[in-house]
């Protein structure tokens, strides 16, 4: 029994696919500026619903605060950074893929739901811990510095 198989894309094909496939999308963010406002939505959307997003956030202010107060060297300040918007990265990342776990297997119990949840979610847990770990190593021994001169 021979089976239909498409050809694939040629570079002249493949605009027209890709059109194709965002006329799915029920909504196409028309400009750059609509572009934020919907990557905005997302955030706040994060902010508003996830615990642990708010705590992130107020760590990572906290730590960055404390980076430019110590006056760190700029490479430190931009490790800091970088390895606290990892974290804050990784856990919308989270809630965007619970979302389309949810969306996908509604409210029944599926092994592989639980292999994607969880993987997530550990994905965060390690980029906190390595945040913490990189914190602790560059903010700890300035700051006992501080507080001895100060005592
Ligand atoms: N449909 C499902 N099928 C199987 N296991 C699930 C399912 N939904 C959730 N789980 C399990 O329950 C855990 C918690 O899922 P839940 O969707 O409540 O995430 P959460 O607690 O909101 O996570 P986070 O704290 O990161 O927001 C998952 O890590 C997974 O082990």
């Amino acid at each position: 029994m021979s089976q239909k198989v498409s050809p694939p894309p040629t570079p002249n094909r493949l605009p027209k696919i890709v059109t194709k496939e965002r006329e799915l999308s029920w909504q196409i963010a028309s400009n750059l500026l609509v572009s934020f406002k919907y990557a905005w939505a997302g955030i706040t959307y994060g902010f508003k619903t996830q615990r642990n997003f708010r705590i992130h956030v107020a760590v990572c202010a906290i730590v960055i605060s404390l980076s430019l107060f110590l006056r760190l060297p700029s490479v430190e300040v931009a490790v800091i950074a970088l390895t606290s918007g990892l974290v804050l990265t990784l856990e919308l990342l989270n809630t965007a893929l619970e979302s389309i776990v949810d969306l996908t297997v509604k409210q029944t119990y599926h092994e592989l739901a639980k292999i994607a949840k969880d993987c997530a979610a550990g994905a965060v847990l390690i980029s906190a811990l390595v945040a913490v770990l990189v914190g602790g190593t560059l903010l700890l021994p300035p700051l006992f510095r501080l507080i001895l001169s100060t005592i």
